[in-house]
């Protein structure tokens, strides 16, 4: 297995006025292809705020982070998009789907957002409609799916663009058990199948075993992992 992401000594510190607050230490950590890892800890441990700099969102305050061999530290800001663009898939909580829009134009237009348009969209966005079992439901709008296919359309959305990282913030946060595990077997499928990163910030213990790897974040720190 070859690394996906590398950190060393990553910290952030968020200054707003005078107070500070470190969010996160010094994280090393080395996250490969192939793995499902999940990212555990109290609110307020760091869970967020790592996945933001892992994905490109956020810049760290010192630290190096690189993906796929190319170290964003020494990148400028204008170049992070592309890194992001080539590398990075993300899945929230909310789902973030246009109301407006069916499922299978929601899957379009994040492969858009991609650069990926055209026959090439439409064929992919079909396949993994089909992938995550909402062939039925491509035409449907957010609001006439129950929350777990909206969820997975948002998962489709990430898996669609073929990205090598993705990231997800509580991505079953607001399924029940059954529907939660779907999500977490599919990403898990996705990681083995195609040898993706997936790297998931939950307080979802119920899903805790289905991960290949558990960090445990406390106070901006990995406390300890744990391997399934
Ligand atoms: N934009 C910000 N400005 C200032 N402080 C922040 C900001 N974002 C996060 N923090 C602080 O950084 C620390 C880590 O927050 P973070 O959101 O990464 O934790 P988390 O583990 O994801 O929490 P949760 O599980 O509640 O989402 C917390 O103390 C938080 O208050």
């Amino acid at each position: 297995m070859s690394q996906a992401i590398v950190t060393t000594a990553l910290s952030k510190v968020y200054r707003e006025g005078k107070i500070e607050v470190t969010a996160l230490a010094s994280i090393d950590v080395a996250l490969m292809e192939g793995e499902v890892v999940g990212l555990f800890g109290p609110s307020g441990s760091g869970k967020t705020t790592l996945l933001s700099i892992l994905g490109c969102i956020l810049r760290p305050t010192s630290g190096s982070l690189g993906i796929y061999g190319h170290e964003t530290s020494i990148l400028s800001e204008k170049d992070l998009p592309d890194i992001r663009r080539r590398f990075i898939s993300f899945i929230f909580q909310g789902f973030n789907l246009f109301p407006a829009l069916t499922a299978y134009e929601n899957v379009i237009l994040g492969l858009k957002m991609k650069g990926i348009t055209g026959s090439d969209a439409t064929q992919r966005a079909t396949r993994i409609m089909a992938e995550v079992g909402l062939a039925d439901r491509m035409k449907f709008l957010p609001r006439d799916l129950s929350g777990g296919q909206r969820q997975r359309v948002a998962v489709a959305r990430a898996l669609a663009a073929d990205s090598p990282i993705i990231l997800a913030d509580e991505p079953t946060g607001n399924l029940d058990h059954s529907n939660g595990r779907k999500v977490m077997e599919l990403l898990r499928e996705m990681a083995s199948s195609q040898q993706r990163c997936v790297i998931v910030a939950t307080h979802d213990n119920r899903i805790e075993d289905l991960f290949d790897r558990v960090l445990y974040m406390e106070d901006g720190s990995i406390l300890r992992e744990k391997r399934g």
